[in-house]
């Protein structure tokens, strides 16, 4: 099967900001592919290039081999859109919302569809009342309800949980990961590394218009991630016994706690390797150690090392 979203030297200028610069990518079925990057990186931008909102850019855009310029009527068909910010009319409650919406692809309203739809997203108990009256869960659920009403192969979500509280954003999470199970195929922008790093089959980080890298989460957590371990020790201990040990840092989190932080290499077999020769360090000094925590370094903590390496560069 062919991509399901393609770009191909994707540029889009505003004036003198060249806000996408030569964008390729391409996003498969059936997969939850998050645009990650910092504010103004371009990720608006390039969902309003696919999703048929922005015509004049220079390049190509494909929606299931079809041409979002020249096929636009097949392609507007193919998305659907959740926008940043709300789209519709606190006047009218969340049942008239999803009966106009039928009625801007040409669709006849489904009376039934409408309903399950409703129950699906939960606001089928608050389905008459206005939607400016709404809890912000419910304004967020009835949005993606609303860019789903005809059906689209391809999901477009711009910063879904943007200010929504942790609980809200869990809850969105789970409506994201649903319909990847029903086979759609979703692209979602976000400045939230755990956005990305909970939800995304693959990560695009993008920033100043130009893709950085694109590749499976795990992939990137691992290739670029470091892993680490505290160390409680019976007694204190200063940083500067371990400075023989080969890691990439090494740091004093409160006198008798020290934390080690090495590359995560290729996969477990490195990781197990640095852990033990961590603690045969610490035995070979006869130092006791009482409790021992493993970890990785965040997306969040990757993406600053990315972002830095790029300034490095020039
Ligand atoms: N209509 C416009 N006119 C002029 N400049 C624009 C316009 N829309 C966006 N820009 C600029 O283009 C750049 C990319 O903006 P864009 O909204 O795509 O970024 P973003 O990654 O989505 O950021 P955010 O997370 O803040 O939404 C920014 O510098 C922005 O100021």
């Amino acid at each position: 099967m062919g991509a399901a979203l393609r770009l191909r030297g994707v540029s889009k200028r505003y004036g003198k900001l060249q806000a996408l610069d030569a964008v390729d990518l391409e996003v498969e079925p059936g997969e939850i592919f998050a645009l990650l990057g910092p504010n103004g990186a371009g990720k608006t931008t390039a969902i309003g290039c696919a999703s048929g909102l922005i015509q004049d850019f220079e390049g190509r855009i494909e929606i299931g081999g079809y041409d979002v310029r020249k096929d636009y009527r097949i392609t507007r068909r193919l998305v659907g859109l959740v926008p940043q910010e709300l789209n519709f009319d606190g006047f009218f409650c969340a049942r008239e919302a999803l009966f106009f919406q039928s009625g801007y692809y040409g669709l006849k309203p489904d009376r039934l569809k409408i309903e399950a739809m409703l129950k699906k997203f939960a606001l089928y108990e608050k389905a008459d009342t206005n939607t400016r009256r709404l809890s912000g869960g419910m304004k967020r659920r009835l949005m993606v309800c609303k860019a789903l009403m005809h059906d689209p192969a391809v999901l477009f979500l711009d910063e879904p949980t943007a200010g929504v509280d942790v609980e809200l954003r869990e809850d969105l999470w789970q409506v994201v990961r649903g319909l990847r199970d029903e086979g759609v195929t979703i692209v979602l922008t976000t400045h939230y590394l755990e956005e990305a790093e909970q939800l995304a089959d693959r990560i695009g980080i993008i920033d100043g218009g130009k893709i950085l890298r694109v590749q499976p989460r795990e992939e990137l957590m691992l290739e670029l991630g470091k892993r680490w371990v505290e160390l409680s020790f019976s007694e204190d201990v200063a940083a500067s016994v371990f400075a023989g040990l080969q890691a990439d840092r090494i740091e004093q989190v409160s006198s008798s706690v020290l934390r080690i932080e090495y590359d995560s290499g290729s996969g477990a077999t490195q990781e197990e390797h640095a852990v033990g020769a961590v603690l045969d360090f610490a035995r070979a000094r006869d130092l006791v150690v009482v409790d021992i925590r493993a970890g990785r370094s965040s997306l969040e903590d990757i993406f600053k090392g990315l972002l830095a390496k790029k300034g490095g560069r020039g």
